[in-house]
């Protein structure tokens, strides 16, 4: 059997150096086109500064244009107009650059997306009874068997077998993982391939909502949706638009007091540089790009606010088995109970396994063909089967003369009424202790004795837990498992806190309870009984190794099922909530530079005094007007690379970091389109242009 821990490694499939975007020849002079494309105001209408600065291009244009044909002076108000265009267009390249990268890897998507004919069952109980289907044409619910070679044609739950799966068409992880029936590793995607033994797969997704389609559609971002965050700072942005409008018509009162009204063109100008641009122009940029770099480490996010929540997480929850351990959980040995025969034991468990289709209980089956050469008999009539469920935690077989039960101990001995003897007591403390789970046997009243299922912790996942710690949030491990396990597992582990025999239920109130404590919570985990605790939380991090519920529940997949991949998520989450708030602060900040180039130009006529604003010792009115605008439509381009790297986070306290960024961003911006607006100025009159 392949080694499942390979899939550990993070893929590198689909990544590139950050900005490499940029350096895409192709990649930038589609989005070229794609920005003339946005220009459209209908769709620009969604970002209130980028349509404003629109409109008000559109006015100047006209003026131009009007100038021009009655002989007027149009040089000026030509060149404003087209520094006003280059700013929305600058606006909308970014943002197409930003969804560029995404659809470069839709794509590659789209090409694994092949047109497969499936094999479709037409009885559920005979393999050999088939009819080729196209793919497509596939409905919920119909099974199909997919052999060694055979690509899987849509998504769905294996029902029955188990078979290694490259799933490199969706993951970029090309060591094969292990999907079986029964337990948390149940579900396949469409698209990938068995490469080995063979699979029975009940389809679960209707034709062209496949999760390779969501994925799909999902980096294309044609399913982005702002978040609230970015709606509330659209509304800040928007109600300054308005407030710089009615400043500057209220100037013109002002300047034409005892001297010539400024033109419509100087007002438009210090209207538009005046307003936000900046960060109005680069706003959907960031998110976008902060959806793309978790994809870059195999996150598909189907959230940007679960993203944005990321950012501020408190605690992390995570289940045992699948999560934290590989969850193929294998029995490893028979612990009989005083008086009983280990063969005994043996026959009892795997009679109590017989309709156990999880993996627990097939290898129990195994194990006690391995160490006794029992058979499993086939089912006796009048045999009635006792699935596992995670509320009861256990299962069983009941035959007409004896019931068999096998599960948490606890729940075994509530449920039959069987007294644990000290002697299998202390074997089960052993078991747990060593962080296996111990599973009691009993055959009517009576305790045969215990089962141990081994299971491995993930490696590496230490360190990545204390570096999780260092930066201030809380692991706790939410398992249905028995206390001592869970405490052995948890200390290999090293989380901070554990939460053992949870139920689903128990999963989920835990995460209420941390919830209305203010706390935002981030879930990891890949079974059914994860999945009303994955909904639940902030952010709901499903493996995608995990069952098709826990990955519909959650609002991220893991491609690479490593719950410390959290760490990237919050960083990522961090990155986002600082880049924007380092561009805003940085685009309001530019104004003051702006104010004492404009305004001086502005008021030249009317009060000489105000030429002691002129700072600059800037040419000219004209050539001051014409640089701040210069300068406020090239800054966006010289922000894209930063909006879509986005602001580097380093784990330190708050207040450090809003230090450095208030340092950085608010006096940078405030200093930047000084130099900026005077290096244009020199260049426009060294050109001749003024
Ligand atoms: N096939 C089975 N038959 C009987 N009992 C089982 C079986 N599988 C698991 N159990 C018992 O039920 C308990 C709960 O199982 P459940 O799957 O809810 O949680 P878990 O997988 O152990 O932990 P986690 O919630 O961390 O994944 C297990 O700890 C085990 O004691
Ligand atoms: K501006
Ligand atoms: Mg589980």
């Amino acid at each position: 059997m392949p080694d499942i821990s390979d899939s550990l490694q993070p893929s590198t499939a689909g990544r590139s150096l950050p900005g490499s975007a940029l350096r895409d020849r192709g990649l930038l002079g589609r989005a070229a086109l794609e920005a003339l494309r946005k220009l459209n105001p209908h769709s620009l209408i969604r970002n209130p500064v980028i349509f404003t600065t629109e409109a008000v291009s559109a006015l100047v244009t006209a003026l131009a244009i009007e100038a021009a044909a009655t002989g007027g002076a149009w040089g000026f108000p030509a060149a404003i107009a087209v520094w006003l265009w280059l700013t929305v267009l600058f606006a909308t390249f970014a943002e197409a650059v930003a969804e560029g990268r995404g659809r470069a890897r839709a794509e590659s998507l789209r090409r694994a997306r092949t047109e497969t004919v499936a094999k479709r069952l037409l009885r559920p109980d005979d393999r050999s009874l088939w009819q080729p289907r196209p793919a497509a044409a596939l409905r919920p619910g119909e099974l199909v068997l997919v052999e060694a070679g055979d690509l899987i044609p849509s998504d769905g739950e294996v029902v029955e077998g188990v078979a290694s799966v490259n799933e490199a068409a969706v993951t970029g992880e090309s060591a094969p993982v292990i999907r079986e029936s029964g337990g948390d590793r149940s579900a396949v995607t469409g698209g990938t391939l068995v490469v080995s033994d063979w699979l029975v797969v009940r389809i679960t997704a209707a034709p062209g909502s496949t999760f390779l389609d969501r994925m799909i559609a999902l980096v294309e971002g044609a399913a982005r949706q702002k978040t609230p965050n970015e709606i509330a700072l659209d509304i800040l942005l928007a109600g300054m638009t308005i407030i710089f409008l009615i400043a500057v018509v209220t100037l013109v009162g002002l300047a034409s007091w005892n001297g010539q009204p400024p033109s419509v063109t100087v007002l438009a100008a210090l209207l538009i540089t005046l307003i936000p641009t900046t960060i109005g122009g680069l706003l959907s940029a960031i998110g976008i790009a902060g959806m793309d770099r978790l994809l870059r480490v195999n996150i598909l996010a189907t959230s940007g606010r679960a993203v944005e929540a990321a950012g501020d997480v408190d605690v992390l929850l995570l289940d045992k088995t699948g999560t934290i351990t590989l969850g193929n959980r294998q029995a490893a040995g028979f612990h009989p109970a005083p008086g009983i025969a280990e063969r005994a034991l043996a026959e009892a468990a795997a009679l109590a396994s017989l309709g156990d289709e999880t993996p627990e209980g097939r290898s129990i089956l195994a194990f006690a063909r391995a160490q006794h050469g029992i058979a499993a008999p086939a089912l006796p009539p009048g045999a009635r089967i006792v699935p596992f469920s995670a509320e009861t935690r256990l299962s069983g077989l009941d035959l007409p003369d004896a019931r068999y039960r096998k599960g948490a101990v606890d729940a075994v001995a509530r449920a039959t009424g069987a007294a644990t003897p000290p002697a299998l007591a202390q074997a089960v403390e052993r078991i747990a202790r060593a962080g296996a789970t111990p599973l009691a046997v009993a055959k009517d009243g009576a305790m045969l004795g215990a089962i141990a299922l081994k299971d491995i912790v993930k490696p590496g996942i230490r360190e990545r837990f204390a570096a999780l710690r260092r930066m201030g949030i809380r692991t706790v491990m939410v398992t249905g498992d028995n206390r001592l396990t869970a405490a052995a597992i948890a200390a290999e582990a090293g989380v901070d806190d554990v939460l053992a025999e949870a139920t689903p239920e128990e999963k989920l109130r835990h995460i209420r309870a941390a919830q209305a404590e203010g706390r935002l919570v981030a879930m990891a985990g890949d079974g059914t009984n994860d999945a009303p605790a994955l909904a639940q939380a902030d952010v709901g991090l499903a493996m995608q190794t995990g069952t098709q519920a826990a990955r519909e529940a959650g609002n991220m997949v893991d491609l690479d099922s490593d719950p410390t991949k959290l760490i990237e998520v919050v960083e990522i989450g961090k990155q986002l909530l600082i880049t924007r708030g380092a561009l805003t602060t940085f685009s309001i900040a530019n104004d003051v530079a702006k104010y004492f180039a404009i305004l001086p130009a502005i008021f030249a006529a009317s009060y000489p005094e105000l030429q002691a604003l002129n700072l600059m010792r800037l040419t000219s009115p004209e050539s001051a007007i014409l640089a701040a605008v210069i300068f406020n439509a090239l800054i966006i381009v010289a922000l894209v690379p930063l909006a879509l790297r986005g602001v580097r986070y380093r784990p330190e306290g708050a207040a450090a970091l809003l230090r450095r960024n208030l340092l950085l961003y608010g006096l940078g911006g405030i200093l930047a389109p000084f130099l900026g607006i005077k290096l244009i100025d020199l260049a426009l009159h060294l050109l001749g242009i003024v």
